[in-house]
């Protein structure tokens, strides 16, 4: 059989180009960071190659008036046959060669250069290289599939690449949006970078500024660090900041000073490799309960997708994620421990959030066990309060008010609403671990545990008087005396429901939902409410005893019913049922006829 004939796969570089534009790049800002990209670069490689070079200054610089954006490098340049070599061929780079002398290089893939004909819709590079620094040469590429080479003026050692924007990107070369970007993508990048004239990297990140040799005062790098934090999140302001320095990665957390809510989730973390912003939303890094974090961290271990915007998920990146969850913990008690007003601060905006975070990490849990509150029926209290409050025991209710609070208000005990985010399994969970009863009002282990079930003779008679279709009376025991009876709609069924519409909503977070949910699995539902009627109350005892006496006792059954109508008009799953005007006329006349 004759060899066969191996063919050269051909490359459409314009089709090449409309994916990158189109699908690998999210915004054409990028082309800017790769230009000043290769500029670090080449300041990195001249630094290895040219000794005695002490320079190393990049200036990006634009004429909204003509639509150019200039990037300009006193590094390395490139000889003419390197233009060829490396600038014009398309997944090669002398970055890629080098990156074993040095871990400072960012490039890597040969394809950064490409993102400049995205944006441009002519492209000119002057360089000038410190091999031969007698020699300039200019490249000239309307597209980047042809390119011309010309020697040109003598000029300084290093590259300049200046881009006449198409009309799409003019935008670019506005000053304000320029100095925007580039300070957005540099802001960690250790070469000095200026944007017309002004650099935008001035400050260096304030874990760089403590090891040097300078020895800051802790309160000072507290500002330090705040005023970093501030300046890299335009969206919220810090109200502390964590450190983090493990796992390949350093950096600041810093937690939000807005008042959020349980299923918030505004997580940034924005990763800079190599001192270039490679991804300004890196919130998968960050715990799922973290929603009121925001960060900045730096990274030589995390590996960059070729798109430069994203990270590839490997070990380094399970290292770093597992690296901020620690320091997140840590930092948190940190901040408790040494600054009491900003760890006040933290748990009044993020208490919610902070008790569903409390139910996913156990180190947490420790932490914040006997410092955050549940709204209860006598206001906000921790759960040891909430116990104390209780004799002993936690009480959750999971309705709205009407007879329970009525009756726990006449006791002057705590409910904690059990409704709101994350109560219910954060009380059981602190009760769990202490050997605590939590008393869930509504539930029919609750009930059980409130009410006193006693046999009653009369209990058919008094149903039949009492109790509407789907209520069940219940004759029992309980307190406060003076109370008759109790209502109780079946919690457990409306919780079911509000866990299941719960589901839908995607970011609440899952380990309190998990637990909940677990509970509400083994709910039936026959009735939709139970009657508990006191045995103690004067009221049945009274009407018990004439009607064990062969008493009429039609006007006083009257008054009764009224009362109890009324007492279900405050409540919010019966009020509907209740005839209101028929139940204060039902008093009315009762009273006419006892008169
Ligand atoms: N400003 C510059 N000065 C000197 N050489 C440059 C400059 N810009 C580009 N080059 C050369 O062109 C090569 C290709 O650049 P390009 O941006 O396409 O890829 P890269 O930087 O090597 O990798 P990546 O795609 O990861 O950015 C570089 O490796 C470098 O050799």
């Amino acid at each position: 059989m004759a060899p066969t004939e191996l063919q050269s796969t051909q490359v459409d570089l314009a089709g090449l180009m409309t994916v990158l534009g189109g699908h690998l790049y999210s915004t054409p800002a990028v082309a800017v960071r790769e230009l000043v990209q290769n500029a670090h670069d080449s300041i990195t490689r001249r630094r290895l190659e040219d000794d005695g070079f002490t320079g190393g200054r990049i200036d990006v610089t634009s004429d909204p008036a003509s639509g150019t954006l200039t990037v300009r490098d006193d590094g390395a340049g490139m000889t003419r046959e390197e233009i060829d070599r490396f600038l014009a061929t398309v997944g090669v780079g002398y970055t890629r060669g080098l990156r074993e002398r040095s871990d400072e290089l960012i490039g890597q893939f040969g394809l950064g250069f490409l993102s400049a004909f995205i944006v441009g819709e002519r492209t000119v590079v002057r360089t000038a290289s410190y091999q031969a620094p007698d020699s300039a040469y200019e490249y000239t590429s309307t597209t980047g599939e042809r390119y011309s080479v010309e020697p040109c003026a003598p000029r300084e050692v290093g590259t300049e690449v200046e881009l006449t924007l198409g009309a799409d990107h003019r935008e670019l070369a506005d000053r304000a949006v320029l100095a925007g970007v580039v300070g957005r993508y540099c802001a960690l990048l250790g070469l000095p970078v200026f944007v017309n004239g002004e650099q935008v990297n001035a400050d260096a990140p304030p874990w760089r500024a403590a090891s040097e040799d300078v020895v800051v005062h802790p309160i000072q790098a507290r500002k330090q660090a705040l005023a970093f934090a501030e300046r890299m999140d335009p969206s919220f302001r810090p109200l502390c900041t964590l450190e983090v320095d493990g796992g390949g990665v350093r950096g600041l957390l810093w937690i939000q000073d807005v008042l959020t809510y349980g299923s918030w989730d505004n997580r940034r973390l924005a990763v800079y490799v190599r001192g270039m912003l490679l991804d300004d939303d890196a919130r998968d890094l960050l715990p799922r309960w973290a929603g009121f974090v925001s960060g900045a961290v730096e990274s030589d271990v995390l590996t960059p997708t070729a798109s430069r915007e994203d990270l590839q998920r490997d070990d380094a990146w399970e290292a770093a994620r597992t690296a901020l969850h620690e320091a997140l913990v840590a930092g948190l008690a940190k901040v408790a421990a040494e600054q009491p007003e900003a760890w006040a601060r933290v748990l009044t905006r993020h208490n919610e959030g902070l008790l569903g975070a409390a139910l996913a990490d156990e180190q947490l849990e420790a932490l914040l066990a006997d410092q955050l509150k549940v709204p209860t029926s006598e206001g906000d209290m921790t759960v040891r309060e909430l116990v104390d409050g209780g004799d002993g025991r936690a009480h959750v209710g999971l309705g709205t008010g009407g007879f329970e609070e009525m009756r726990f208000r006449a006791l002057k005990r705590p409910i904690a609403t059990g409704t709101r985010y994350a109560v219910v399994p954060f009380v059981r969970q602190w009760c769990g671990a202490r050997g605590i009863d939590v008393v869930e009002l509504g539930t029919s282990s609750g009930d059980r545990a409130l009410f006193e079930r006693v046999q009653l003779e009369e209990a058919a008679w008094l149903a039949e008087q009492l109790t509407r279709e789907r209520q069940e009376l219940v004759p029992a025991r309980f307190e406060p005396a003076e109370m008759p009876f109790v209502l109780v709609p079946d919690r457990e069924a409306e919780l079911k429901a509000r866990l299941e519409a719960d589901e839908a909503r995607e970011r609440i977070a899952s380990a309190a939902l998990h637990l909940a949910r677990e509970h509400t699995a083994t709910i039936d539902g026959t009735y939709d409410a139970r009657l508990y009627v006191n045995v103690d109350s004067p009221v049945i005892a009274a009407l018990l005893e004439a009607h064990r006496a062969g008493q009429d006792v039609e006007v006083a059954l009257d008054l009764v019913r009224a009362v109890l109508a009324l007492m279900a008009a405050g409540e919010r799953e019966t009020r509907a049922e209740v005839d209101l005007l028929g139940a204060l006329s039902g008093v009315g006349e009762a009273v006419r006829r006892l008169l």
